[in-house]
C-alpha cells in the first residue's frame, strides 16, 4: 500500500473543517489536528471525528502537547493530570498519537533522567487507554533541542508506547545532521513531519512560526532528511507541519493542493528508484516556443502596431481561428483573438495579456505523464481538421503552459497549424530569442509558483532580490533549467502602486509582466528600434554619471548608452549586460532587450529600480494628458 500523506490543520487557512475538507479534496490521506485549531473550533471533537472519517480522512495525531518533561513539583503532577484530560479528547477525535514537544519553560530541569522518568510515567499512562506518546526535539527547546536528544530520552524510558517525532524543520534549521536517522530503528519512529524553509538569519523560532514552508519551496535539504527517515524503516506516514504567515492568508485549496505536490514530489526525490514514489522524469525544456496574447480585434490591431516598431513582423495565419503569428529572429509571439476559445476566455477575465506560454520540451507525453502524477490539471484546446493537438498544462494562476515538441527535420506544428509567410525572419533589428519572462504575481503566490516551475520542469530558484519601486517594494526570485535554456524571474509586491502590484491589479491576477529578447548587440538594436518609433523608458542623467563613477566605463560608451537609454550592469566575472525597457502597452506587460557579454548569468537587479522609477513618471504623465 502506498505511504499516507497528511497535513496538518496549521498549514492551512479557514476553520477547521474548511481545512479538512480541502485537504480530503486535494487527495491527502489524513491531517494531524493541532490543538488550536480544535481549541478555535465551536463543536466538539466526536464531530471532528466524525467529519473527517466522513470525508475519508485518517487523524493519525493530536498536537502539540507542551512543557511536560523534567518540570519542578508541583507542575509535574498537573502536567500528568493535563495529559489524562488531552487523552479524553484524543479517544474523542479517534486518534491514538500525541506529540509532546521538548519542554521550553526557563524551570524546566536539564536531567535526561527526570525527562526519561517522566515520559515513561506518562507513557504508561497512555498505554492502559490504548494510546501512545511521541516526542520531538523543538530547536529552540531548553535542554532538548536535537533529534539525537530526544531519541536518548526515549530510550532511557523505554516504554512501547513512547517513541521519536522527527520534523525536518528543527533538524535542518540547526543545521544537525539528519544521517543518524537512518540508524534508528524504524518502528520507534511514531511520526515524521516535514517543512522547508529558506535560509534566514534570524532567531530559530520566529523563522519556524512564520516561514517555513512546503518541502522543495525552500532552501533545506528535505529529500535528504526523507531519505534517512524512510532508510530507518519508517512506514508511518509523511506529513506537513507548515507555520507561514502567507499560508495563513491563502486560498485553503491552492495551499492544500500545494502541499499535497510538494510531498509528492520530496518523495520521489527521496526515493528515485522506488516504484511507489518514483516521478515520471523530467523532460529537458529547451526554451520558450512562442508566447500566446489574448486579444480582441481592436487589440489585436494596437498590439500588432506596437510589435512593429519593434521589428516584429507578421509571419503567418492560422488556419482555421483568428490568431496571427508575429515573427523576429527566433521569437514567435501569438495574437489569439478566436472567439469561444481558452483565449477569449482569459481576454474576458483579464484583457489584453499573455494567455499563454509555450514551452519547447523534448518529450511532452513524458512532461504530461509527470504533471499528472503531481496533480497538475491539463488543458487540450479544440482544434480543426489536421491542426495538431498542444496539450498545456494549468499554472498555479491558471494561465496555460503549453508544450511543443520541435524536432529538427520533422515537420513543425506551425507547418501543420499556420499559413506561414515565407521569408519573414531574414531582416529585422536584431531580436534573436526570448531571453526571459517576468511574471508579477499576487502576494502570496511566489512559494506555488516555485513548487510548479521545479516540480514540472526541475528549474531551481535563484537568489531573492529586494528591488525598490518608488512605491514600495518589490521581491524577485529567479526560476531557471539547469542549463539556463529557460529563465523565469518571478516578482510579488504587497504595495499596490509599485510596478507590480499596479500590474496584478490592471490584470486582475497573476501573469506575464515583461518578455526580454536577447540581441547580440543591443545599442545596434536599441538604435534601429528608436527609429522605428518603439516607446523605449527614458533613463535619467544621475544614472549614467553613477555608471560612470562605478564601473569608470570609456566616456563613447557612456554616451553611447545615454543617447539609447541603455541600461549597463556587469559581474564580478567579468559578465556585461547591456539592456533598455520600453514603456508598457496600455499600462500592462512591456518588452525588454537584452545583451549578455562575458557569461552574465544575471538580470540586472541593481538597475530594476531605475527602471521602476522611470515606469512609474511614464505612466504619472500618461494619466494627466
Ligand atoms: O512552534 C511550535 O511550537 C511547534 C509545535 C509543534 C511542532 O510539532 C513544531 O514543530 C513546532
Ligand atoms: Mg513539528
Amino acid at each position: 500500500m502506498a505511504r499516507s500523506r497528511c497535513i496538518a490543520t496549521v498549514c492551512l487557512s479557514g476553520d477547521l473543517p474548511d481545512k479538512l475538507e480541502a485537504a480530503a479534496a486535494v487527495g491527502f490521506d489524513g491531517v494531524e489536528i493541532f490543538e488550536n485549531d480544535l481549541l478555535t473550533f465551536n463543536g466538539s471533537p466526536a464531530e471532528i471525528r466524525r467529519l473527517a472519517a466522513d470525508l475519508g480522512l485518517s487523524i493519525p495525531i493530536f498536537q502539540p502537547f507542551r512543557d511536560f518533561e523534567a518540570m519542578p513539583e508541583p507542575q509535574r503532577a498537573r502536567n500528568l493530570d493535563r495529559a489524562e484530560r488531552k487523552f479524553d479528547v484524543m479517544q474523542a477525535l479517534g486518534t491514538d498519537l500525541v506529540l509532546v514537544c521538548s519542554n521550553v519553560q526557563p524551570a524546566a530541569i536539564d536531567d535526561p533522567a527526570r525527562a526519561a522518568a517522566d515520559l515513561h510515567e506518562m507513557a504508561e499512562r497512555a498505554h492502559r487507554r490504548g494510546l501512545r506518546v511521541g516526542f520531538e526535539a523543538l530547536a529552540w527547546g531548553r535542554h532538548i533541542n536535537r533529534w539525537r536528544q530526544a531519541w536518548d530520552v526515549v530510550q532511557r524510558a523505554d516504554h512501547p508506547a513512547l517513541g521519536l517525532i522527527v520534523d525536518s524543520f528543527h533538524t535542518l534549521s540547526i543545521n544537525d545532521d539528519p544521517a543518524g536517522i537512518a540508524d534508528l530503528p524504524g518502528e520507534k519512529i511514531f511520526f515524521v513531519q516535514l517543512a522547508d524553509a529558506p535560509r534566514l538569519d534570524m532567531d530559530v523560532l520566529n523563522w519556524s512560526r512564520h516561514f517555513r514552508n512546503f518541502p522543495g519551496q525552500g532552501q533545506l535539504d528535505v529529500a535528504g532528511f526523507t531519505r534517512a527517515v524512510l532508510d530507518s524503516g519508517y512506514a508511518g506516514p509523511l506529513s506537513l507541519e507548515i507555520f507561514n504567515d502567507e499560508f495563513r492568508a491563502a486560498p485553503v485549496r491552492q495551499t492544500a493542493r500545494d502541499g499535497l505536490r510538494s510531498l509528492i514530489l520530496v518523495e520521489s526525490e527521496a526515493r528515485p528508484t522506488v516504484a511507489a514514489s518514483a516521478l515520471p522524469p523530467v523532460s529537458p525544456c529547451s526554451g520558450v516556443e512562442f508566447l500566446e496574447f489574448a486579444v480582441n480585434e481592436p487589440v489585436r490591431g494596437e498590439l500588432a502596431q506596437f510589435l512593429g516598431t519593434l521589428g516584429f513582423r507578421l509571419a503567418g495565419k492560422h488556419r482555421s481561428k483568428a490568431v496571427e503569428l508575429y515573427r523576429q529572429g527566433g521569437v514567435s509571439l501569438v495574437l489569439n483573438a478566436e472567439p469561444d476559445s481558452a483565449a477569449a476566455g482569459h481576454f474576458e477575465m483579464h484583457g489584453a495579456s499573455v494567455c499563454a506560454m509555450a514551452l519547447t520540451v523534448a518529450d511532452a507525453e513524458a512532461t504530461l505523464a509527470r504533471a499528472d502524477a503531481l496533480r497538475c490539471s491539463t488543458w487540450y484546446e479544440p482544434r480543426g481538421e489536421g491542426e495538431r493537438p498542444i496539450p498545456s498544462l494549468r499554472a498555479p494562476d491558471g494561465s496555460l503552459v503549453c508544450l511543443v515538441e520541435n524536432r529538427p527535420g520533422e515537420r513543425s506544428f506551425w507547418e501543420d497549424d499556420f499559413f506561414l509567410i515565407p521569408g519573414v525572419d531574414a531582416a529585422g533589428p536584431g531580436l534573436l530569442s526570448i531571453d526571459h519572462v517576468a511574471q508579477a504575481l499576487t502576494p502570496g503566490q511566489m512559494d506555488g509558483f516555485v513548487l510548479f516551475y521545479r516540480a514540472l520542469f526541475g528549474m531551481e530558484p535563484e537568489g531573492l532580490w529586494e528591488l525598490p519601486d518608488p512605491r514600495g517594494l518589490v521581491r524577485s526570485r529567479a526560476m531557471v533549467t539547469p542549463d539556463r535554456a529557460l529563465r523565469l524571474p518571478l516578482n510579488v509586491s504587497e504595495a499596490r502602486e509599485t510596478a507590480t502590484g499596479r500590474f496584478v491589479s490592471a490584470v486582475a491576477g497573476a501573469g506575464v509582466h515583461h518578455i526580454a529578447f536577447l540581441t547580440e548587440d543591443a545599442a545596434a538594436t536599441a538604435r534601429q528600434l528608436a527609429a522605428r518609433g518603439a516607446p523605449l523608458l527614458p533613463i535619467p542623467e544621475n544614472y549614467y554619471d553613477d555608471l560612470e563613477a562605478r564601473f569608470g566605463l570609456e566616456p563613447t560608451r557612456l554616451d553611447e548608452l545615454k543617447s539609447l537609454n541603455l541600461l549597463h550592469d556587469q559581474d564580478a566575472e567579468g559578465g556585461v549586460f547591456t539592456h533598455a525597457y520600453t514603456a508598457s502597452f496600455a499600462d500592462r506587460f512591456f518588452f525588454e532587450i537584452v545583451e549578455r557579454r562575458g557569461g552574465y548569468r544575471q538580470f540586472g537587479a541593481p538597475n530594476a529600480g531605475v527602471r521602476m522609477a522611470a515606469q512609474a513618471r511614464y505612466q504619472a504623465r500618461r494619466q494627466k494628458v
